[in-house]
């Protein structure tokens, strides 16, 4: 609604709920205003001083502006945002069923089933970006949340990082995303995206990334490079449709890297 955008928000106008989730730049608190209608948001704190300081103010103003201008039901919204004298204050969409991610590891994998219709989410909100010549670049399970429907939504987490704990993690955070263009530093297009939901798909229904290499990162370069696609994991049972899906999902992006060198 405009009244959000409008109107100058402060601090003052929240109650403090309980911390969501730990980001680089900051923290992020379940909060609600404190007139009606009281409503439930996110609020994502960043320190001006680190945002400086990693000379990001560019990245995240430009976020920013792209993000307020998204709506769709699978992307996370960003309502608007408000600064202090230290902290910029992101007021985004609470997803009531939390961090995706978080699932994974307690499941392990997805069924087919599940997996089909968070990658049917997944499209319907690529499509969108794309319409807005926005790609996404940064598709991967830590950067999904729950809707309280059980809807996926894209919830950009810009720079953040989740505590080191048990998420992969390299210098620019998970190498296993990346598309071979990337790895190999060349320029891309919107099918790095469809490239990452391939790979999004496989770690659905199997656990694990499709190149992951837990002790080499070298070899996971390798495997991406040479579109190293392997399905031989014996206790994963999958269906040929899934296996076709996620050959498609590579092979597009090979198709694409043909194009792009004659
Ligand atoms: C549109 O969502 C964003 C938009 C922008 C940025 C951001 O930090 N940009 C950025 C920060 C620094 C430098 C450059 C860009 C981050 C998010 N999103 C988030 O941080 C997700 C917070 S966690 C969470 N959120 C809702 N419901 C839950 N249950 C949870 Br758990």
């Amino acid at each position: 609604s405009t009244k959000y955008r409008t109107r100058e928000w402060s601090l003052h106008d929240f109650d403090m709920g309980r911390p969501l989730g730990k980001g680089k730049f900051g923290r992020v608190y379940m909060v609600r205003t404190k007139v009606e209608p009281k409503y439930i948001v996110a609020l994502k704190t960043l320190y001006k001083s680190e945002i400086v300081e990693s000379k990001v103010e560019k990245q995240i103003r430009r976020e920013i502006e792209i993000q307020q201008n998204l709506r769709h039901p699978n992307i996370l919204r960003l309502y608007g945002y408000f600064h202090d004298e230290k902290r910029i204050f992101l007021m985004l969409e609470f997803a009531g069923k939390g961090e995706l991610y978080k699932q994974l590891s307690k499941y392990h994998r997805f069924s087919e089933r599940r997996s089909s219709r968070y990658i049917d989410q997944m499209a319907d909100a690529l499509i969108y970006l794309h319409s807005k010549h926005v790609i996404h670049r940064d598709i991967k399970p830590e950067n999904l949340l729950i809707g309280i429907n059980g809807e996926l939504k894209i919830g950009d987490f810009g720079w953040s990082v989740h505590a080191p704990g048990n998420r992969r993690m390299t210098l620019c955070g998970t190498l296993d995303y990346l598309p071979p263009e990337m790895v190999e530093g060349k320029e891309h297009n919107e099918k790095v995206d469809h490239w990452a939901l391939g790979v999004l798909t496989y770690e659905f229904v199997c656990g694990f990334p499709p190149f992951e290499d837990r002790n080499s990162t070298n070899n996971t370069y390798r495997r991406i490079a040479k579109v190293d696609l392997r399905f031989e994991d014996k206790e994963v049972r999958l269906s040929e449709d899934v296996k076709d899906l996620i050959t498609k999902f590579s092979s597009s992006f090979v198709m694409n890297r043909r194009n792009a060198c004659p």
